[in-house]
């Protein structure tokens, strides 16, 4: 007998647990970059390894990567898969996921139906009353501005617009209006927020998140190519994470000068050990920007060092992988310096409080060249 077309139970390819299982797929508000997604990928990861606990049949189908406006290689042959970043059988740990290409080699309509998307959208006012709760409610306008990862061969049966705000876990509420739906979709899984920050789990689920192999051990052959370094804590060199492009245009008051910049690694490294000469920089700002702070921090007798891919392993990798490699390289440094609210950095501070670095060498940001500078949040480790 067929079963909605997924398998024929006579076959004996037909997968009798696909048939009782259900999934949750969620797309990102498009202009997001990598790191704030893996952040709303937590959120998810939490939402159903939580549901695993009680015995129910949810997997989170991972979204595949496609067209990140901050990747601009023509290298990047989208839609991607996770296992080219991540190790996956690290996240399954975690956390019930699959690619969404195991999901298609399961339907043999070569199909894709999805039975709900909800389009996610903010309330005008957060604080009604004065007060944030937790709260949603269907109804209103919506459009999905996402592209289904780039397939043509997915189709929603119906969307569904819905106010939301608060945590992951009320999205239950919403998934249990219809119990015979097997593809949910949320567009706009930004909007829920995770249910605690910080806590064992939270740090479990950041733990599973291990890089792709291949992107580890080419940054590992980096470390000790340049600083000779075999440990997970190097002694020798101090990282700055230098986000430019739409931060040095539109966040002016939170970002220094290239001279600003200079003046305080300088300071930092003479602060911390001013034995240390080899800096690595990790940055998407432009080569002429570079190239200028390369100079000046050479004229104060510094060593600086940037990972620069070759052809070979920017196709390889492509833009994702190397800046997953730029992390990792400054995630090992005796010292961190990185840039005010960009969650690339937050997820290199996260990586050094996994790795056991004292929190004084990570949490550390550039400043702004008036000088005015909050001291950014510390998000210490829960074992
Ligand atoms: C203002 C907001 O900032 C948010 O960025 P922010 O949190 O820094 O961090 P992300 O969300 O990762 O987005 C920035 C993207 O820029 C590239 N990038 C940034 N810094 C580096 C670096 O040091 N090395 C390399 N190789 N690439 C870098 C990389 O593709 C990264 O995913 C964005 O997600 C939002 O879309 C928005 O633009």
């Amino acid at each position: 007998e067929k079963q909605d077309g997924y398998c024929d139970l006579k076959e004996k390819t037909c997968d009798r647990d696909f048939l009782n299982e259900k999934f949750i797929i969620y797309d990102v508000n498009p202009p997001e970059g990598f790191n704030l997604r893996r952040d709303v990928y937590m959120r998810f990861a939490i939402m159903l390894s939580d549901a695993r606990q009680h015995n129910e049949n949810w997997k989170l189908i991972l979204p595949p990567w496609y067209s990140l406006y901050h990747w601009k290689a023509k290298q990047n042959d989208y839609p991607m898969p996770w296992s080219n970043f991540f190790d996956v059988k690290s996240l399954k740990k975690f956390a019930p996921v699959v690619e969404l290409h195991e999901v298609f080699s399961k339907i043999d309509s070569n199909i894709f139906k999805i039975d709900r998307l909800y389009v996610l959208q903010n309330y005008d006012d957060a604080f009604e009353n004065g007060e944030f709760r937790d709260k949603w409610e269907i109804g209103g306008d919506c459009d999905y501005d996402g592209s289904l990862w780039g397939y043509n061969n997915i189709t929603v049966k119906k969307t569904i617009c819905v106010k939301y705000q608060g945590r992951i876990s009320k999205l239950w509420e919403l998934i249990s209006l219809n119990p015979a739906d097997k593809f949910v979709m949320f567009a706009h899984g930004e909007i829920p927020l995770h249910d605690q920050y910080g806590t064992k789990t939270f740090w479990d689920c950041r733990k599973s998140m291990k890089f792709n192999k291949n992107l580890i051990s080419r940054a590992k052959k980096y470390i000790y190519k340049y600083f000779n370094c075999n440990n997970k804590i190097c002694n020798n060199y101090v990282s700055v994470h230098w986000r430019r492009q739409d931060f040095a245009r539109s966040r002016k008051k939170d970002v220094p000068s290239i001279g600003g910049t200079v003046k305080q690694i300088d300071n930092a490294i003479k602060n911390y050990n001013p034995h240390i000469v080899n800096i690595f920089i990790a940055s998407d700002g432009q080569n002429s920007e570079l190239i200028e702070l390369e100079k000046q921090l050479s004229d104060i007798g510094f060593k600086v060092h940037l990972y620069l891919p070759t052809q070979l392993e920017l196709d390889t990798f492509k833009d994702g992988g190397v800046a997953i490699i730029d992390q990792i390289i400054c995630s090992h440094a005796a010292y961190f310096i990185g840039t005010y609210e960009s969650t690339f950095t937050f997820r290199i501070q996260e990586e050094r409080e996994i790795l056991g670095f004292d929190s004084s060498t990570t949490f550390n940001r550039l400043c702004p060249d008036n000088g005015r500078c909050e001291v950014p949040s510390k998000w210490k480790i829960v074992n």
